[in-house]
């Protein structure tokens, strides 16, 4: 699967996402690629990219009361050719740290957990579980790796790396507080949210030079959700998005290298399922209805 190839110069690109530039905007452009293990597969999921975008926009408008964000439109400036699936939204600079926060300990915090008893360098109680509810909810916050996998940080490292303590203090809280009120509108719909992955911006328009949330935000690409049915500590849970085109990887006997196995058409059906149902879950609306709104 190639990018959207639009008629706009591609300023950034990703396993499964693009950056275009609209001259004092940008265009943020979700594919419908899908990846597992770290790999992209060759053939995609119809509508994953416009499941994500829609949830990023309702994140993003239950969220501006905590902070502002760099979300403008999913309809004006939209090349058709990817509406429904694509956002303009303000140019800003952006912070070189991925803002983590884990409300449970699973992933790569689990891994660091079992051999430190730490996360990030903060330390957590003995005997926790995988996949247990953390006392509190932590900010672990990550290099940005151009190739493989970020490097976990602690807070004093996120610091040296901005050049600005207080500033790595206000992406804690704030990104703490972000991953608090979205996991709390997601309990009451049966979803549990356990972990995400901001990512923010100065914008350099505005003369206060604000603090912005950037790029996607609380998709399933860039959280773990589970569903409260089924639930359990103790071992891994599975994704709510994933575990099916996950489940059927591993049943081929793939190694998880490149390149990718073709996912067949029933596992792609399924799948889109799945991304749909998410949408309808965490939003509370019809995903024909985000469909229409951006058609
Ligand atoms: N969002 C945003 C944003 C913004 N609003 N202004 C300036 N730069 C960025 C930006 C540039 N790179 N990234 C990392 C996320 N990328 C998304 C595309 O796919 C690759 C990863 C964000």
């Amino acid at each position: 699967m190639t990018a959207a190839d639009l008629d706009l110069p591609l300023i950034a690109s990703g396993k499964v996402r693009e950056l275009y530039d609209l001259d004092d905007r940008l265009l943020l452009v979700a594919s419908d690629r899908i990846s597992t293990y770290d790999v992209v597969h060759p053939n995609g999921i119809p509508d994953k990219g416009k499941v994500l975008t829609g949830i990023s926009v309702f994140w993003f408008d239950k969220t501006a009361h905590i902070i502002p964000n760099h979300y403008i439109s999913a309809t004006d400036g939209v090349p058709d050719k990817v509406r429904g699936r694509a956002m303009v939204v303000k140019k800003l600079t952006m912070l070189p740290v991925e803002c983590v926060v884990r409300g449970y300990i699973t992933g790569s915090g689990w891994k660091d957990y079992q051999a430190t008893g730490r996360v990030s360098g903060i330390q957590l109680p003995p005997g926790l579980r995988e996949s247990e509810k953390l006392p509190a909810p932590i900010f672990t916050p990550s290099t940005k790796a151009d190739e493989g996998h970020d490097e976990p940080i602690d807070l004093e490292r996120a610091a040296e790396i901005l050049g600005d303590r207080e500033l790595a203090g206000r992406l804690r809280d704030v990104s703490i507080a972000l991953y608090s009120h979205a996991a709390g509108l997601a309990a009451e719909r049966g979803v549990i949210l356990a972990d995400t992955k901001f990512e923010f911006g100065i914008d350099e328009a505005d003369p206060a030079r604000p603090l912005v949330l950037g790029d996607e935000v609380l998709t399933p690409d860039s959280s773990r959700y589970w569903p409260v049915e089924g639930y359990e500590p103790g071992h891994g849970q599975p994704s709510f998005d994933k575990q099916y085109v996950r489940d059927w990887a591993s049943s081929t006997g793939w190694d998880k290298a490149p390149p990718a196995p073709e996912i067949p058409a029933d596992v792609v059906a399924g799948t889109r399922a799945r991304y749909v149902e998410a949408y309808e879950l965490i939003t509370g609306e019809p995903f024909d209805g985000w469909l229409s709104r951006t058609s």
